[in-house]
């Protein structure tokens, strides 16, 4: 993606939507045909070629529910989790039944289940290929269930940093909620994990690597997520055509109006919907929150392959202790608190002591 990227902690801004002159334009309709052209190929608007994007890469396995920027990206997701997690024909799962009622049960309740899913499944595949690397390394030896753990515990290394709180201690009580309710409302949080986790070992439940399918595990796996991930938004490309097109001077922006106002007008406010997604980066995990933050976390145009950074946003004194913020930090005290809730802590940043 050569677009500028930007990284706010969890719950945090979007970015806000860079305002373009759309006054002047009356033909709120495109017609079927132009739209029609424009999907084929046959008409290409003035200045598309420098706002390419790469091609559709479609899931190996054969599933309509991935899909990759690339090759390489389809391949490194199959190795790495989706071989098991594929719904398609190629699946290495053992039950599809269970498989797609897993998948839809996370769609309808929380699809950070999914992602849950992924951290087991890639766990399962390091785990099984470091046993198949041991053996090719010495054929001769025998292998007992420690040698087996131990691979697990190996495979299980990169995830063990986010592994903190469990998912129904952690979340916050909704606001509509009282004391009296707060045993229920965890049980319920807890029950819905565990409907979703006899879903998920019925698809690809292993004797071997039973310990990674406890409920206490989890449940972490899934604060790990609800706790850690920092939101991911990704400018539109579709926006920063239109701002490109806005930008240009004259003759040359008059004409290349010509196609894409009528365009513009029929998009109405969707012409920026930013693309948002949710990350979880073993590092910044690390980082507590401070409303007067002295880092933020960016993913900028040379962080590729899933890359991003901490920048610091003013000089650091030696010793200071790095923080970012999770939340929207020019809100107010009050919302800044609410928002903090499901983190499980009060701010005592400078700002917040000030405020209060
Ligand atoms: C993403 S983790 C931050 C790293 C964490 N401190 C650790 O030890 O790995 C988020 C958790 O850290 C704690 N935390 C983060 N910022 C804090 C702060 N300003 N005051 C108190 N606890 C904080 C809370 O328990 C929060 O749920």
């Amino acid at each position: 993606m050569t677009h500028i990227t930007d990284l706010n902690s969890c719950a945090g801004n979007l970015k806000t939507p860079r305002n373009i002159d759309k006054e002047k334009g009356s033909n709120e309709d495109l017609s079927s045909n132009a739209a029609e052209s424009l999907i084929n190929g046959n008409i290409q608007l003035p200045f598309s070629s420098l706002f390419s994007l790469p091609a559709v890469v479609f899931c190996i396995g054969g599933c309509e529910d991935e899909f990759f920027c690339s090759e390489k990206c389809a391949k490194a997701a199959w190795e790495s989790y989706h071989s098991l997690l594929c719904s398609g024909p190629k699946s290495l799962c053992k039950d599809k039944d269970f498989l797609c009622k897993f998948i839809h049960h996370a769609n309808e309740t929380n699809d950070i289940f999914l992602v849950a899913a992924k951290v087991i499944s890639s766990t399962i595949l390091k785990a099984s290929s470091l046993e198949q690397l041991k053996h090719k390394n010495d054929p001769k030896k025998c292998y007992t269930s420690e040698d087996c753990i131990n691979c697990l515990l190996e495979a299980w290394e990169p995830f063990s940093m986010g592994f903190k709180r469990l998912w129904w201690d952690s979340i916050a009580l909704p606001i509509d909620l009282g004391a009296d309710d707060e045993i229920g409302f965890r049980n319920e949080i807890k029950e819905l994990a565990s409907h979703s986790l006899k879903l998920l070992k019925g698809a690809i439940f292993e004797e071997k690597y039973a310990p990674l399918f406890s409920l206490q595990v989890y449940g972490h796996v899934i604060g790990m997520f609800e706790l850690n991930n920092l939101d991911l938004v990704v400018a539109s490309p579709v926006e920063d055509y239109f701002i490109y097109i806005d930008e240009l001077d004259g003759k040359e922006k008059v004409e290349a109006e010509k196609f894409t106002r009528p365009l513009l007008d029929a998009l109405g406010d969707d012409y920026n919907v930013p693309c948002e997604g949710t990350a979880f980066f073993p590092v910044q995990s690390c980082a507590n929150h401070s409303c007067v933050p002295n880092m933020k976390a960016f993913k900028r145009d040379e962080d590729k392959d899933g890359q991003a950074v901490l920048l610091a946003t003013r000089p650091i004194q030696f010793g200071e202790e790095l923080t970012i913020s999770y939340i929207d930090e020019d809100a107010s005290w009050e919302e800044r608190k609410a928002l903090l809730k499901d983190y499980g802590f009060i701010c005592m940043c400078p700002k917040c002591i000030k405020e209060s």
